[in-house]
């Protein structure tokens, strides 16, 4: 360190205080890293690593020229890193030694503006939490981009902290020192988020007004903690910050994260991806905002009934005039995302294409509200009764910008004619000047008679008159100063070539200066507007989301659910909406859902690939679809309003947490029975497979058994345990349905109907079969579970109610010789069966089918005519 350069040392000084961030240090045109970062940006960047010194001293040290550093940059903040910007902050020519340099300002994954990683349709947030002393704990969240900004206290551990984090879809969180470093690792690893750290704040007092509503200072606190990391990241105005909103989390329906992924609301379990969500089904917004709200909405479904009601109100009336809404929908199409177009406004980086996007987007406001108004008077009173008046703002953009200003604010261009006597005053000048110049050419042509001389401009030299050097010799000697030879030409000027061009330029400089400062004049006028404009965004979303709710409705038939707080499932002809929408049209078969006292629990058993999981989601994405205020793929549904929903579903194996996936499946049946009540709702898919078979029947009983006693909460439970069949005559609210599939000429069919009673087969070996396993592993299967059903006794323990009762097995019977059945059915002794297995390895495949065939007759059964038909047809196989 002793050995290091002044400006070494300032580097290393600056880089001690952003040891979290890959630090941009400003060396003329370049931004350059060095030590760690060099090398580590170097690899990510894929750019040169190269040294600055000498021998053992030389520091790697990597660079980005400074006009392309923007996409640089941007690539590491989408990899999750953080940048902070390091520019020189005096001037070079005036600074005594090194000059001096700061950090100006911080790019993270939860503040950024700009770039890929902002989605159109999706939300920025940064999030922050606070662990108080008697262990409530305070989130609060924010979205730079749009301003919006809301709060919330929650109860619980660390199972209840990670799901209200990962509703808020962080991409970054904002923690204290003190937070405890497993916790944190765990959150890095669930949420796939940026860490960042941020000690105790004040609330800074230029922001208190945003948090004027917060009653509760815990909630102060934790918003605090965000502010501050934005001032001391952003160190910029921070004044299109919304006020903070405080969110109760009881008011919506509990979601856990794997409840969330298992359901694939917002995006598919492996792909992560939109399409093949319910999200991907139920937007149909046209606008960027309302693309965002639908995300917040499925993420947190209602939980109050006439709020509920009210999203449906709305859809009704959207519904019943399809011409209406799609005009409106027109309409909306034209409004350009008023919420980040505010967030920019206020936070200084907006240009003059984007004010014109404001305006048009303005534009459209009064006819939007005269279409909503017409369809249901009571419009006006719910979205449009505080409309702040717009028509100034209009006005004032309307004669300030011209219809098509260029992106850049530097460069002019975007002021109207007449807005300002200064600058058309500048303006005259230079068209003046130029039109000057041209009668020039016209004049100096004839004086000179050379037909070819013309004028013309560079930066270097400015105006200029040139003419080949074959004329060069009719130029009036002393009349003209050359300035540059060409070629085959020669530049001159005159001294009142000179003096033009002096005012012209000067007209010019001073006109962009001038339009940028009246600009940056109208900016600060139209920020006055940020709150009224994010107001209005957050109702034209509204209006659109509701609107796309209409819009699918119709398309897919859905019905309005009637929702009560409490009470039955009812629903007629239920569909998935995401299957019904890939397999081909009019192919889903539509089912019945219905759970009621005395049938609160529905044990589901069905062949596999039948569509158990299929049914049981279909209750879940109706609710879901049914408390965010959608219409629902069913004939008729009522549903109660579920408080939350726990699915442990499919294959959502968490291999990257090191947990078994056994051990993934009882930590979610732990929570589900921790957490739900009588209102909830309970999907269990085949609990108990991942272990032995007894030890797993008899947990799957014990666990139903526990929610029928203790919980009450509606229940699906799918199984491949037929055994557990029975419990539907010792439990009284559990009633046993099954998806029913039949056997035709050697194939099954999957009819996809769910009806009452239970399923008397799997057909796993089938499915199996369909997968196409080798021909010998399925042969061998089948042979196997005849002897497993041949020996099939009761199950301990299993059907009988009290586990407790167990006997454990006596020696003597254990040390019996195991009775098996023989390849063809009969009961022999293990050593008996080993010779057959051997013998009947020789046996081709023709033979073995034939003896199966044989072997499997009911003879009982078939009538003396069949069995002649049967011995033919093995002849005809053995041939
Ligand atoms: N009601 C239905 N109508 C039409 N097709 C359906 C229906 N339900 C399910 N399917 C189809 O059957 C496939 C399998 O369904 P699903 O995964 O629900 O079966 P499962 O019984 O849960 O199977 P497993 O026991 O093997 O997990 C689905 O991907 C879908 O294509």
């Amino acid at each position: 360190m002793a050995q290091l350069t002044p400006m070494m040392q300032q580097y290393v000084d600056i880089k001690a205080q952003h040891q979290d961030a890959f630090l941009f240090f400003r060396l003329g045109d370049f931004y350059e890293m060095f030590f760690d970062d060099a090398i580590k940006a170097a690899q990510e960047l894929e750019i040169t690593l190269t040294g600055r010194g000498q021998g053992e001293e030389r520091i790697p040290m990597c660079g980005v020229p400074y006009h392309s550093a923007d996409q640089y940059m941007s690539r590491l903040v989408e990899k999750g890193y953080k940048v902070a910007i390091c520019e020189q902050v005096e001037d070079p020519k005036v600074a005594k030694g090194v000059v001096k340099r700061e950090v100006v300002k911080m790019l993270t994954p939860g503040t950024i503006m700009e770039g890929k990683m902002i989605r159109e349709k999706e939300n920025n947030y940064l999030a922050s939490f606070t662990i108080f002393e008697d262990e409530s704990m305070g989130i609060a969240r924010c979205d730079l981009t749009t301003g919006e900004g809301a709060v919330t206290l929650i109860q619980g551990g660390q199972a209840e902290l990670i799901q209200e984090l990962s509703a808020t879809g962080a991409k970054e969180l904002v923690v204290s020192k003190e937070v405890n470093s497993e916790l944190l690792q765990e959150l890095e690893r669930t949420l796939a988020v940026t860490i960042s750290h941020e000690e105790e704040a004040e609330l800074n007092g230029r922001y208190v007004h945003l948090v004027k509503e917060l009653t509760q200072s815990k909630l102060v606190t934790t918003y605090a903690r965000l502010l501050q990391y934005l001032i001391r990241t952003q160190k910029r105005s921070l004044d299109h910050l919304q006020k903070v909103e405080w969110y109760h989390a009881e008011e919506y329906m509990k979601l856990d994260l794997h409840s969330k992924r298992n359901l694939e609301l917002v995006e598919t379990l492996r792909e992560k991806k939109k399409k093949g969500s319910l999200l991907s089904i139920v937007d149909h917004t046209v606008t960027a905002m309302g693309g965002r709200l639908i995300k917040r909405w499925i993420e947190r479904p209602l939980l109050n009934e006439s709020a509920i009601e009210k999203r449906h109100e709305a859809v009704t009336v959207f519904l019943e005039d399809y011409f209406a809404r799609e005009e409106l929908r027109d309409e909306l199409r034209q409004v350009y995302d008023l919420e980040r177009l505010a967030g920019r406004i206020a936070y200084g980086n907006v240009n003059a294409r984007e004010l014109i996007q404001l305006k048009k987007s303005l534009q459209k406001i009064p006819l939007i509200e005269e279409m909503v108004t017409k369809l249901d008077p009571s419009f006006q009173e719910r979205w449009f009764h505080d409309q702040a008046p717009f028509e100034d703002l209009i006005d004032l953009l309307e004669r300030s910008i011209v219809e098509d200003p260029p992106i850049s604010i530097k460069d002019g261009g975007m002021i109207q004619e007449g807005f300002h006597g200064e600058l058309d005053t500048y303006r005259d000048a230079s068209v003046n000047g130029k039109k000057w110049i041209a009668e020039l050419e016209r004049r100096e042509r004839q004086e000179t008679g050379i037909k070819s001389l013309k004028v013309g401009f560079n930066k270097v030299f400015g105006y200029y008159l040139e003419v080949t050097r074959a004329n060069r010799h009719l130029l009036e000697e002393g009349r003209y100063e050359r300035k540059q030879t060409l070629t085959n030409s020669e530049r001159f000027v005159t001294p009142e070539l000179k003096e033009k061009e002096a005012l012209i330029l000067e007209a010019e400089e001073k006109m962009e200066q001038l339009e940028y400062d009246l600009f940056v004049m109208i900016r600060e006028q139209v920020k006055e507007y940020v709150p009224h404009l994010q107001s209005l965004a957050h109702k034209i979303s509204e209006i659109d989301v509701l609107l796309g709710f209409a819009t699918v409705s119709e398309k897919q038939h859905y019905t309005k659910p009637i929702l009560q707080p409490v009470g039955d499932v009812f629903i007629e002809g239920g569909r998935h909406p995401v299957v019904e929408s890939v397999i081909p049209k009019g192919e889903y078969v539509a089912n019945d859902v219905k759970l009621y006292p005395g049938r609160e629990m529905l044990l589901i058993t069905g062949p596999n690939m039948a569509g158990k999981s299929t049914y049981m989601r279909q209750l879940a994405l109706l609710s879901v679809m049914g408390q965010i205020g959608c219409f629902v793929p069913a004939d008729r549904a009522e549903l109660p309003i579920f408080d939350q929903i726990f699915t442990r579903i499919g294959a959502a194996d968490d291999l990257a947490s090191g947990q078994s996936t056994f051990m993934v499946e009882m930590l979610e049946t732990q929570y589900a029975l921790a957490k739900a009540t009588e209102c909830s709702l309970i999907l269990l898919d085949e609990i108990g497979r991942g272990t032995s078979t007894y030890d797993g029947m008899a947990l799957a009983q014990a666990i139903i058994e526990y929610i029928h006693d203790e919980i009450g909460a509606k229940t699906l439970f799918s199984t491949h345990y037929h055994e557990l069949t029975a419990l539907a005559d010792q439990l009284e609210h559990v009633q046993n349905v099954h998806v029913s599939a039949v056997e035709e000429n050697g194939t099954v069919v999957f009819l996809h109907k769910v009806i009452d009673g239970q399923a008397d087969r799997s057909y796993g070996i089938y499915v199996a079969q369909l997968a196409e396993l080798p021909r010998m592993v399925t042969d061998r299967a089948e042979v196997l579970l005849r002897e497993l059903e041949g020996q099939k006794q009761p199950l301990p323990n299993v059907i009988e109610r009290s586990i407790q009762e167990t006997q454990p097995p006596q020696l003597d019977e254990v040390k019996e010789p195991q009775r098996q059945l023989s390849l063809f059915g009969e009961e022999i002794t293990a050593e008996e069966r080993k010779a057959q297995q051997s013998k009947a390895k020789k046996l081709d495949p023709r033979e073995q089918q034939v003896i199966k065939k044989i072997s499997e007759a009911d003879l009982l059964n078939l009538s003396p005519f069949e069995v002649m038909k049967l011995i033919n047809d093995c002849q005809q196989q053995l041939k």
